[in-house]
């Protein structure tokens, strides 16, 4: 894919406060049209690197390229103006009525009727807009805070955990929601510490870990970082085990032996000792790969 079909390209983007390094060397590649899931634990910069791509935060080093164009002083307002975002708490004033909030971004940004009636529409606030903003639920907020980013029409919604603090149905609708913007041609950004949030959402993932890209493309290429655990069914698992465990990390998971991170000729060793030892062997099956699992590894455990 060559710079032009990236809505979002960085280069060794990096930020240090004081002697830490708390974004470091990212090359972000966020193709045009997908829904870009920025997944890592809490701490391990997610915020800090959405700032520097919002130009609220002045990277240490490094290159930030939207639609194609390096963000510059000069480039700084007009690439902006194509750019909607939510970070951290929802915004708006809890004494207004969400219509009175709606009402200062569209006299800030001097956008028409038009554009605010659709971005309400968009995240199904209409019928709630009469109401003090005190008075909204959780998701309520969120929706309102990404109709204020929506108002502008941006090409681009940056999004910072834009499922925090919400219930199931909550998270479920803002799935939804992003998958309407991608169906309308906007490319999302999205980031959260919960991998289940987004992970059926997001067409491609970017992991974090530590201020540094552990993992960036589909979910599909994730999964084919990792081997499955073996399964093994057989005649004494518990045996099998015992010989098994010298040497292998294995355990007993119900009646089956399980066996992490083997290839193929591994496998088949393992087949060919418990053979050997007499053990009837009934089926040797890879286990269902679960992308918390295959994070879990990438991470090292790092809460996701
Ligand atoms: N202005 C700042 N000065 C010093 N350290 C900061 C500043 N902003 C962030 N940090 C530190 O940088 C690290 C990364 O923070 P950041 O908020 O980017 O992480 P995150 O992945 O978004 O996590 P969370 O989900 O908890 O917000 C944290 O250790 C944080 O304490």
């Amino acid at each position: 894919m060559d710079d032009t079909n990236y809505i979002v390209a960085t280069d060794g983007l990096s930020k240090r406060y004081g002697k830490r390094n708390v974004v470091e060397n990212l090359n972000l590649r966020i193709p045009q049209g997908c829904v870009y899931g920025f997944l890592g634990p809490n701490g391990s910069g997610k915020s800090t690197t959405m700032k520097m791509l919002l130009s609220l935060v002045r990277p240490t080093s490094g290159e930030v390229r939207v639609m194609g164009r390096p963000m510059t002083r000069a480039t700084r307002r007009e690439l902006l103006g194509k750019i909607g975002s939510l970070i951290e708490s929802p915004p708006g004033y809890g004494h207004l009525t969400g219509r009175e909030n709606m009402r200062l971004v569209q006299r800030l940004l001097g956008l028409d009727d038009g554009q605010v009636a659709r971005a309400v529409r968009t995240v199904r606030l209409q019928d709630h807009l009469d109401k003090q903003v005190r008075n909204y639920s959780m998701g309520m907020k969120q929706r309102l805070g990404i109709a204020m980013a929506l108002a502008r029409e941006p090409r681009l919604l940056i999004l910072d955990e834009p499922t925090n603090g919400l219930d199931p149905a909550g998270i479920e609708e803002i799935r939804e929601l992003l998958w309407r913007l991608a169906d309308d041609g906007v490319t999302v950004m999205v980031s959260s510490h919960l991998l289940g949030e987004i992970d059926k959402t997001a067409t491609v993932l970017g992991i974090l870990s530590n201020g540094r890209m552990i993992f960036q493309g589909t979910r599909d290429e994730l999964f084919a970082r990792s081997i499955p655990d073996l399964l093994i069914d057989c005649s004494d698992p518990r045996r099998a085990h015992g010989l098994l465990e010298r040497e292998l990390d294995s355990s007993l998971d119900d009646r089956a032996v399980r066996l992490p991170g083997l290839g193929n000729e591994a496998t088949a060793r393992v087949v060919s000792t418990l053979v050997g030892a007499g053990i009837g062997i009934y089926e040797v099956r890879r286990d269902q790969q679960s992308l918390e699992k295959v994070f879990m590894d990438l991470t090292e455990g790092g809460g996701l």
